[in-house]
C-alpha cells in the first residue's frame, strides 16, 4: 500500500506474537497531521501494543512501519524520538527517586552542561503552568513523593515539551486515568488546542465521552484486529460499545437504598475546629469519595486500611478491610507472581492446608475470578505482567472481593477497565453489598458516583459535602468541590 505524501504513520499488517498469544493480527493503522484520533477497544485488545510498536518500544513479529514517507528499518525509541513521536505510556515511566525536572532532563540530551538542572525546571514548569495551571507541583519535587494524579500531569507534560527533537505525534494512552474531572478537562483542552495548530495526537480511552469529544476520527480494535475506522461524527456511545463487542446494556439499574439504620463499621471523627463532616459507612452500603484528586481522598482510605479492625486516632473500624490500591504499580501487584497467586494473596488464610498453601484451591480461585473478572489470559499461571493494563487492575479487584474482608477499600479501582467489564463490575459490588458488604470507593470518574448509596467530597483533606443518591451529579459534586466547608 502506497503512503499518501499527508501521512505521518502508515502501519501495515503489523502482527505481535507473545508466545500463544496473538496482540497484534494484521493492522493497519495511519495518521495524518493535524487530526486526534481516538483509540478504543476492550482490555486486551492490543491498543497498547500497537502504540508500543509506533514508538520504537517493542518491534513488530511481522508488517512495515512507514514515518513521514520513510520505511522503517530496525526502528526504535530514540530514532521515533527524533522523528517527533513521543507517548505518555499508561504505566508511567517516570524516575522515582529523582525530581521532576530530573525527569525532564532523562528526555532531553539537549539539556546538557552547566545549569542544566535549572533550565529543565524552567521547561517543565513553563509546560505544567501551560496545561495545568495551579497545578502544584515544583521542579524540584521527588517524584515519589507525588501523587499518581501530579505524576500523570508530569508524564505528560514532559512528552509535551520540545527542545531538540521535533514534536509531531503525541500518544496519550488513557492520560485522564488518574485525574480529576477537572485536571482532565485542562489536559483535553490543551491537547485540543494544539491539535488546531497541526498537532497529531492518538488518545486511547475507555471514558467513552472522552473519545466521542475529542477525536476526529475513531480507531475501534478488537482481539487485535481494528473492526472500525472512521470519523468521529459516524459514531455514537452504543456504535463503540457494539464495535468493542460488548454486549449492549443499559447504564446501572437503579440500586436499592440499604438500610439507613444498619450497623456502622466505619466511622472517621474529623479533626480540626469542627466544621468539617463525619464519615461513616454502615453495613451493606456503597460509600462514595470524590472531589479533586489529591484533596485527601486516598490518606483516608489508607488511615482506614491502617486503623485494621481497630481504633486510631478518630478512627473507628469494626470489621476486617480490604484495599484496592489505587498505584498499582507500585502498591498493588506483586511482579514476580502469576495471576492466580496475585488473586489469592488476599485469600491466604482459607487457601491453606496445615503449613502449606492448596495449589488445587489456589487454581480453582483463579479460575473462578478469571470468569466472572473476564481475565483475558491463556493461563492463570502466567505471570501478571503479561496482562494488559486493564486485565492487571481486574486482578486487582478479585484479589479483594475473593477475600473474607467485610469492608472494601477502593482507591479509584476502575483505572483502565473497559467498559463492558465495569458495568459487570458494578452489578457485582451491588449483589455484595446486599450481602452485608460495605464499600468506600473513591473514584476521579464522576459517573461512576451514580451507583454509590452516599458520596462524601473531600476538599483540603476534610469532607466538605456529604450528597444523598438523589444528590449525585456531576455538577453538584464539582461545586462542593470549589466550596470550603460551611
Ligand atoms: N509482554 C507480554 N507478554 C505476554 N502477553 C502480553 C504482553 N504484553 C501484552 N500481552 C498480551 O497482549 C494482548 C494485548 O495487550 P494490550 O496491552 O495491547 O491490550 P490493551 O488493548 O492495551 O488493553 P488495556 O485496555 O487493558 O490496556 C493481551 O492479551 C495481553 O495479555
Amino acid at each position: 500500500m502506497t503512503q499518501k505524501p499527508s501521512d505521518i504513520v502508515r502501519l501495515d499488517g503489523v502482527t505481535m506474537q507473545f508466545g500463544t498469544v496473538c496482540a497484534l493480527a494484521g493492522v493497519d493503522f495511519t495518521v495524518t497531521p493535524g487530526e486526534c484520533i481516538g483509540l478504543v477497544g476492550h482490555n486486551g485488545a492490543g491498543k497498547s501494543t500497537l502504540m508500543n510498536v509506533l514508538a520504537g518500544t517493542l518491534p513488530p513479529t511481522s508488517g512495515s512501519i512507514r514515518i513521514s514517507g520513510q520505511q522503517q528499518i530496525g526502528y526504535t525509541v530514540t530514532a521515533a524520538n527524533a522523528l517527533g513521536i513521543r507517548c505518555v505510556f499508561q504505566e508511567l515511566s517516570l524516575c522515582a527517586n529523582l525530581t521532576v525536572a530530573e525527569n525532564t532532563r532523562v528526555n532531553h540530551g539537549a539539556l546538557r552542561g552547566l545549569g542544566w538542572r535549572r533550565r529543565a525546571g524552567a521547561l517543565i514548569t513553563a509546560k505544567l503552568d501551560e496545561i495545568f495551571p495551579g497545578h502544584g507541583i515544583a521542579a524540584g519535587d521527588v517524584v515519589e513523593d507525588l501523587s499518581i494524579g501530579r505524576r500523570q500531569m508530569v508524564e505528560v507534560a514532559r512528552a509535551f515539551t520540545v527542545t531538540d527533537a521535533p514534536l509531531h505525534l503525541i500518544i496519550l494512552d488513557e492520560p485522564t486515568s488518574s485525574l480529576d474531572s477537572h485536571t482532565a478537562g485542562q489536559l483535553l483542552a490543551y491537547m485540543r488546542a494544539a491539535v488546531a495548530k497541526g498537532l497529531s495526537c492518538i488518545l486511547i480511552s475507555h471514558m467513552l465521552g472522552e473519545i466521542l469529544d475529542n477525536a476526529d476520527r475513531i480507531v475501534v480494535m478488537r482481539d487485535g484486529a481494528v473492526v472500525a475506522n472512521g470519523p468521529a461524527r459516524e459514531f455514537d456511545r452504543d456504535r463503540l460499545v457494539s464495535a468493542m463487542g460488548a454486549e449492549h446494556r443499559q447504564g446501572s439499574t437503579s440500586i436499592q437504598a440499604p438500610s439507613a439504620h444498619g450497623e456502622v463499621c466505619v466511622r472517621v471523627r474529623p479533626a480540626g475546629d469542627g466544621s468539617a463532616i463525619e464519615l461513616l459507612a454502615r453495613r451493606g452500603e456503597i460509600v462514595g469519595l470524590a472531589g479533586l484528586a489529591g484533596h485527601g481522598q486516598t490518606r483516608m482510605l489508607i488511615d482506614i486500611f491502617a486503623a485494621k479492625g481497630g481504633h486510631s486516632s478518630g478512627i473507628e473500624v469494626t470489621v476486617s478491610t480490604a484495599l484496592i490500591a489505587g498505584d498499582r504499580q507500585r502498591d498493588g501487584i506483586f511482579p514476580l507472581s502469576s495471576i492466580a497467586r496475585n488473586i489469592a494473596i488476599g485469600s491466604m488464610r482459607a487457601l491453606r492446608r496445615g503449613f502449606l498453601i492448596s495449589r488445587k484451591h489456589e487454581d480453582e480461585l483463579g479460575e473462578t475470578w478469571r470468569k466472572r473478572m473476564r481475565i483475558r489470559t491463556p493461563a492463570m499461571t502466567d505471570n501478571i505482567l503479561t496482562l494488559s493494563g486493564g486485565n492487571q487492575q481486574k486482578a486487582l479487584f478479585a484479589r479483594a472481593l475473593a477475600s473474607d474482608a467485610r469492608i472494601v477499600l477502593m482507591d479509584d479501582p476502575m483505572r483502565g477497565v473497559d467498559i463492558a467489564t465495569k458495568l459487570e463490575v458494578y452489578d457485582l459490588l451491588r449483589e455484595e453489598a446486599r450481602k452485608g458488604r460495605t464499600f468506600l470507593w473513591y473514584t476521579t470518574e464522576t459517573e461512576e458516583l451514580e451507583n454509590c448509596d452516599r458520596v462524601y467530597v473531600f476538599r483540603n483533606g476534610s469532607i466538605v459535602a456529604e450528597l444523598a443518591s438523589h444528590e449525585i451529579t456531576e455538577e453538584k459534586v464539582i461545586q462542593s468541590s470549589f466550596t470550603e466547608a460551611a
